[in-house]
């Protein structure tokens, strides 16, 4: 009999539960207690959909209050230094460690591998000792025990965790400390083998990367230690990519269980073939896709856990998604005003428990016993493959034009310097900011009410235009060189444009965790992507009237779009996100020709859609650089165009970024202290360059003699003459308050530097 299992569950739960009781909690509005109770009763539905659906594999310690990284750091009391005189274990010290405190910066925050999810970054000393802390894991399988579930407890593995770790104060690698964390490890691992936890999930995903032949014995080492004393039998999970050269490494494991992506690697089992699958091991094939919404195609499936049963026998094959389900909403059925036909083709997270469910029939009592539902899907799947509503002749035109375009502005950089230093005369270290503003309860009431219909769409605007004119006036305060407009009227800087191109659907309750608290609703790509209509050109030019300087008009670039959409699976991601550059080119252009000076194009995902093998580099960049350059490269030389980015360790695409072309890149750097900007070391970048001075996810105001400083590391490595002074990202997560008190110190910041670099040196 095959198992069903689902290896990991979306955290927020159908309603958000989660974000409302944990901003409860940093408000003050709900104490300790009523946290943990909610966050119980969250942890119990969640288990409970799962069994209901079926699912026999389900994971205990997927649930998190903030990041499954950070409380892998916490229950191995990786705690660095500054947060140690916070009571140990304690909601404070762990909070503070995620989002910062009054005198101590928080963990750093990156991408989660290719996903819109970030994990915080642990923080290991040189000489770092781990021991067992608070048991989350244990905890959580005793408490599902006591409901009568049976789950699994699952935990990111020793060498993924190390290898997404950081070693701080020495430039080691983080996987040397491998011998003094496998202890704790099996401490870990006694622990639930004492409670009677049969099987426990190990997390893998660093085995889908590139790997050296240290990193690969570091697995066998890892794993030959862990498997030496009692524990539970241990399954470990890969996602996100084919193992590839790391298959042999995997296989030769020696654990009980192992679980491979047959989305991402439909290969898979023809190499698991090839080596040979040893004989009693649990296979547990990731066949429905955890990275997309799109109903599977059961045939496909079908096949894949067929030929798994083939190799390992039935009663050892494991029907899963392909990874975790935290990066698909929860369920389609609550979206009741989504235009029915896309809907139908549509699977969230418990439709998805569905399809696994279906499956394990259909391999237990053969295919004739779910002959129904096995046909319904194929007319599902069939009715969307012949849909009038995907293809446009327009598009495609449009596309086969755009093939013979030089994609090249009209001079190269140095002569569009001095063009726009012209036009714009700004000072040495312009400062500015990244696009948005608070998004405070008031802006989102301000919207709701008039999604509600409670306000008319004239009364909304009028009071996003003050807000606006409001913004405008405190940036000309604060003395901000080129200013914003603030993106009051977005809810996402993808959703909102999502929401204007044809080709997109989008849902009312399909969020996804991007980090923490904070969610995204991803807007679903059904049909090719056009645009009706100018979709930002009023605000921009409303803001521009309202002051003298430069406001930037504010767009998200294409691959980023794409990125941070669900996409359609039925023609190439390159192609669909061709449509959208030439959607954004035509709202430069309007921008443009309404006497928009700046323009900015968001790209932030760029570097997060990097495929995660090197070999694969090459092709996704050349399309992505293609695709910002359809976008920017149709304006005037005095157009001066920008584009931001975040979360990205640059190093590996300078050449990339050069290649964009963009006049101005502002960048995250100083949650690195500017240790990402290594990368200027060895490339010389020509164009102009912001270096972000301050961390925008944490409510701490960070001081002038701060950011002076890492202006003054920024300046070793840039010319002063190419440096623009900006935080790291948007501010739409802030209070306004301290999003104030923040810019004028930057400001300040700016001006000191300023002054110190016209200083005759001697
Ligand atoms: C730059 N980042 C982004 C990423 N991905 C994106 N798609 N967008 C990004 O900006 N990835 C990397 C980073 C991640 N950073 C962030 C930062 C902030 C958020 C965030 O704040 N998300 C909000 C949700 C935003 C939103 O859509 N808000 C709506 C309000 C929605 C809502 O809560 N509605 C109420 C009902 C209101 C009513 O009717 O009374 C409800 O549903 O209960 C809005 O602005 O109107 C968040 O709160 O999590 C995300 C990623
Ligand atoms: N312009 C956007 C970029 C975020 S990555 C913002 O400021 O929020
Ligand atoms: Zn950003």
């Amino acid at each position: 009999m095959a198992i069903t299992a689902s290896i990991g569950f979306p955290r927020m739960g159908p309603r958000r539960e989660l974000k409302r009781m944990v901003e409860q909690f940093w408000q003050g509005k709900i104490g300790e207690d009523e946290l943990t109770a909610r966050a119980a009763e969250l942890r119990k539905l969640r288990w409970q959909v799962q069994r209901d659906r079926g699912v026999e594999w389900i994971v205990a310690n997927d649930f998190s209050f903030y990041d499954h990284v950070l409380d892998a750091a916490c229950l191995f009391q990786v705690v660095p230094e500054r947060f140690r005189g916070l009571p140990s274990g304690s909601f404070e010290q762990y909070f503070a460690m995620a989002r910062g405190s009054a005198d101590a910066a928080a963990l750093e925050m990156t991408k989660w591998f290719d996903t819109n999810y970030h994990y915080l970054v642990p923080e290991l000393e040189p000489q770092q000792v781990f021991a067992l802390g608070v048991n989350k894991p244990l905890n959580e399988y005793l408490e599902a025990k006591a409901l009568g579930v049976d789950v699994v407890p699952q935990l990111i593995g020793p060498v993924t965790f190390l290898k997404l770790s950081k070693v701080v104060g020495r430039d080691a690698d983080p996987l040397s400390l491998l011998p003094n964390l496998i202890p704790a490890y099996e401490a870990w691992l006694a622990s639930l083998h004492e409670a009677g936890a049969r099987w426990v999930q190990l997390d893998e995903p660093a085995l889908v990367l590139d790997l050296t032949d240290a990193e690969r014995q570091a697995f066998v080492d890892a794993y030959a230690a862990l498997t030496k004393g009692p524990r539970p039998n241990i399954l470990v999970a890969t996602y996100f990519g084919s193992l590839g050269d790391n298959l042999a490494t995997a296989l030769e494991l020696p654990v009980e269980g192992l679980h491979l992506d047959l989305v991402r690697s439909p290969d898979a089992l023809q190499q698991v073939h090839a080596l040979g699958w040893p004989k009693g091991r649990r296979l547990s094939l990731g066949v429905i896709d955890g990275r997309n919404v799109w109903r599977a195609d059961l045939d496909l499936a079908f096949a894949h856990l067929e030929q798994g049963v083939h190799l390992a026998g039935p009663e050892h094959v494991m029907v899963a998604p392909s990874c975790s389900l935290l990066h698909v909403p929860w369920d389609v059925e609550l979206e009741t005003d989504m235009d029915p036909e896309i809907k139908s083709w549509l699977a969230f997270a418990l439709q998805k428990l569905d399809e696994i469910a279906l499956l394990k029939r259909a391999l237990d009592e053969g295919r004739a016993a779910v002959e129904a539902e096995w046909e319904a899907n194929r007319a599902l799947l069939a009715s969307r493959r012949a849909s009038a509503r995907l293809n446009r002749e327009d598009v495609r035109g449009r596309l086969d034009e755009a093939k013979g375009w030089k994609l090249e502005r009209q001079s190269p950089h140095a002569v569009r310097k001095e063009k726009q230093a012209a036009r714009f005369a700004l000072p040495l270290l312009p400062t500015t900011t990244i696009g948005s503003f608070p998004q405070t309860q008031a802006v989102r009431d301000a919207r709701a009410k008039w999604r509600k219909g409670e306000w008319t769409t004239d009364e909304y605007e009028a009071y996003l235009r003050g807000e606006i004119r409001r913004w405008i006036d405190i940036q000309e305060d604060i003395g901000l060189d080129v200013l914003v407009h603030g993106e009051f009227e977005r809810t996402d800087m993808v959703e909102y444009f999502g929401e204007m191109l044809d080709g997109f659907v989008f849902t009312k309750h399909g969020w996804v965790q991007s980090y923490g608290s904070r969610c995204v609703k991803p807007p679903i790509i059904y049909g090719d992507v056009a645009r009706p209509a100018p979709m930002t050109v009023r605000w921009s030019t409303y803001a521009q009237s309202l002051t003298e300087k430069p406001v930037k008009g504010m767009l998200t670039g294409p691959v980023t779009i794409l990125q941070w959409s669900f996409v359609r699976d039925d023609i190439p991601r390159a192609e669909t996100c061709r449509q959208i550059a030439l959607a954004i080119r035509d709202e430069v252009l309007d921008l443009e020709a309404a006497g928009i000076g700046m323009i900015q194009i968001d790209e932030p995902a760029l570097r997060e859609g990097l495929p995660l093998r090197r070999a694969d580099w090459e092709a996704y960049l050349g399309w992505a650089v293609e695709c910002f350059r359809i976008a920017s490269s149709g304006v005037r030389d005095e157009t001066q165009i920008h584009t931001h980015m975040c979360y990205a360790e640059f190093n590996d695409i300078m050449p990339a970024i050069q290649a964009m072309d963009a006049d101005v890149i502002s960048i995250e750097t100083s949650r690195s202290h500017m240790e990402l900007l290594r990368a200027f070391e060895h490339f010389r970048y020509e164009n102009d360059i912001g270096p972000g001075v301050y961390d925008i996810h944490s409510p701490r105001v960070p001081s002038v003699d701060e950011m002076v400083e890492l202006l003054r590391k920024a300046a070793n490595v840039i010319r002063p003459e190419q440096l623009w002074v900006n935080p790291d990202c948007g501010l739409k997560t802030r209070g306004e308050p301290e999003t104030v008190a923040a810019l004028r110190n930057m400001v300040a910041a700016a001006r000191r530097m300023r002054a110190s670099l016209s200083q005759p040196v001697g």
